[in-house]
């Protein structure tokens, strides 16, 4: 994510997205990493937008949520009016076919959604960042600052020991295997591994193989020829040619399909890889560090992944400690963290106080690290003074208080006369921004309680048709 001074000029981001929801939402992220964002809810009018040339854009982020739209005439029509403005495409994680399409059709990337915060920033300074027909940059020049060992934040002995293991590998050429819970920090130690081997000046090119739609896997990894098959109009690197001479960290590995694990075993074995359409194989060499949620040794013994793989991928095999194990890292981490959050919102400086260091080692935090970041995210883009409290964490407080962590998207129907919801809350548990569905199921249950069940009222105030309410209830499993 880009580090913007407060005196940076904002980039314009045009966002083409009908729904207003997610839209606030995501206009709320952009808009304090320094992005002014405009809002269109069609292509025709985000045309109209730029052609007005009042508002600057630097990138537009297009919603691709309908099967039926022509999403790759609406992205056609948008390089063909502006040639050098990247587009970067949203698309839900069962609408591989949609992000296909996209970027097919020119769209400089994708991202998935449910969307977190840093993952969105990171898309859109990547992508402003690389040029419009330029290869992926590596990692290593991404304006988010890569750590190194000194900077990983954390000295609970299981925590200490890991980076130990790690800094006695990191100079040899062994293919590493990460292993630990989502948002621990795999991606943040292969960075260290990289820069501290004698590879650290060359590209660190990472893959996250499970956000590759299948079959477009084998072109990410390997390229492809110009013509190779329908729509790959230009020839492209894959990741592997782009990392040649240095790091490939391949994460979420578990999530390779089977074809393309046989023919990553082959290029781990030959050095060799073969961009489709090529007529000839080209030698590479290139570390591997890969990184997976689960585990992998399970995954073989169920026959999702291939053992030969796996032997040559986990020479060396790192386990990473949950946060909830090392929790007495935990102030440590929010300062850490509240520092790079400040750059990122342009503020001065952020701090926090002792209650709410209490009340946040008393979560116990399934989304780990990157919960942490994104729960800081939120309170620091609401707080009004440089110091977060207690006050600034309202629904930790609720799920703390109530034992284990609730998520409202988990909470069963809420009768009318209950207490609902009063903030509708945009993270779920795991730290990752919950789907539009779920948001909107609680407006309706947060509406139908302010409004005492009063089904008239409640519709007009939600701006929507009685029926339309009923079908929304049905839909949506609300009783009210
Ligand atoms: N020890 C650490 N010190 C500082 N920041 C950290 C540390 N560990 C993790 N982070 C931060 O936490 C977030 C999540 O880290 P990272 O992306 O490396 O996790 P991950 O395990 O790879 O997650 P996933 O499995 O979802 O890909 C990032 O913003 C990262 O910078």
């Amino acid at each position: 994510m880009g580090t913007l001074a407060k005196t940076a000029p904002a980039r314009g981001l045009l966002l083409i997205d009908d729904q207003p929801a997610q839209g606030s939402l995501i206009a709320a992220m952009a808009g304090r990493a320094n992005w002014r964002v405009s809002r269109a809810p069609d292509v025709n009018a985000a045309l109209r937008i730029a052609d007005s040339g009042r508002e600057r854009i630097d990138a537009v982020l297009m919603d691709v949520w309908s099967p039926d739209a022509d999403t790759a005439g609406a992205i056609a029509q948008m390089r063909r009016h502006w040639p050098h403005l990247p587009v970067v495409v949203m698309t839900a994680q069962d609408s591989a076919r949609l992000a296909i399409s996209a970027i097919r059709a020119g769209a400089s990337d994708f991202v998935i959604k449910p969307i977190a915060p840093d993952r969105l920033l990171a898309a859109l300074d990547h992508a402003t960042t690389r040029g419009v027909d330029g290869e992926l940059r590596p990692l290593a020049e991404k304006p988010q600052a890569s750590l190194d060992f000194a900077s990983m934040i954390g000295s609970a002995p299981c925590f200490r020991d890991l980076v130990e293991s790690a800094m006695r590998v990191a100079p040899t050429p062994a293919p590493v295997l990460i292993e630990g819970e989502s948002g621990v920090g795999k991606e943040v130690l292969a960075q260290a591994i990289h820069r501290a081997s004698p590879l650290g000046a060359q590209p660190l090119v990472t893959v996250n193989c499970g956000a590759i739609p299948a079959n477009l896997v084998e072109s990410e990894l390997f390229g492809h020829e110009r013509g190779a098959f329908t729509g790959a109009f230009e020839r492209r690197l894959g990741k592997f040619a782009i990392a040649d001479g240095g790091t490939i960290f391949l994460d979420e590995i578990g999530d390779l399909p089977l074809d393309a694990q046989v023919k990553l075993l082959r290029v781990l074995q030959s050095g060799e890889i073969q961009p489709i359409g090529a007529r000839m194989p080209r030698n590479v060499s290139v570390r591997v560090i890969a990184a997976t949620n689960s585990k992998l040794a399970q995954a073989v013994s169920q026959g999702r992944f291939r053992e030969d793989l796996f032997y040559r991928l986990a020479v060396v095999q790192l386990t990473m400690p949950p946060l909830r194990d090392r929790i007495e890292d935990l102030p440590a981490l929010a300062c850490g963290l509240l520092t790079r959050i400040a750059e990122q919102l342009g503020a001065s400086r952020l701090g926090i106080d002792k209650g709410a260091l209490d009340l946040l080692g008393a979560f116990d935090w399934p989304g780990n690290v990157r919960q942490l970041h994104n729960v800081l995210f939120r309170a620091a883009i609401f707080c009004r003074t440089g110091t977060l409290t207690r006050a600034d964490f309202p629904h930790l407080a609720r799920s703390t208080a109530t034992g284990p962590a609730i998520a409202i998207a988990d909470m069963p129907a809420i009768d009318a006369r209950e207490p609902g919801p009063s903030i509708i809350d945009p993270f779920a548990a795991d730290g990752h921004v919950r789907s539009i569905e779920a948001i909107e199921a609680d407006m309706i249950r947060l509406a139908i309680h302010r409004y005492d069940g009063r089904m008239t009222e409640v519709a007009r105030r939600l701006g929507i048709g009685r029926s339309t309410l009923y079908r929304k209830l049905a839909e949506l499993g609300i009783s009210a």
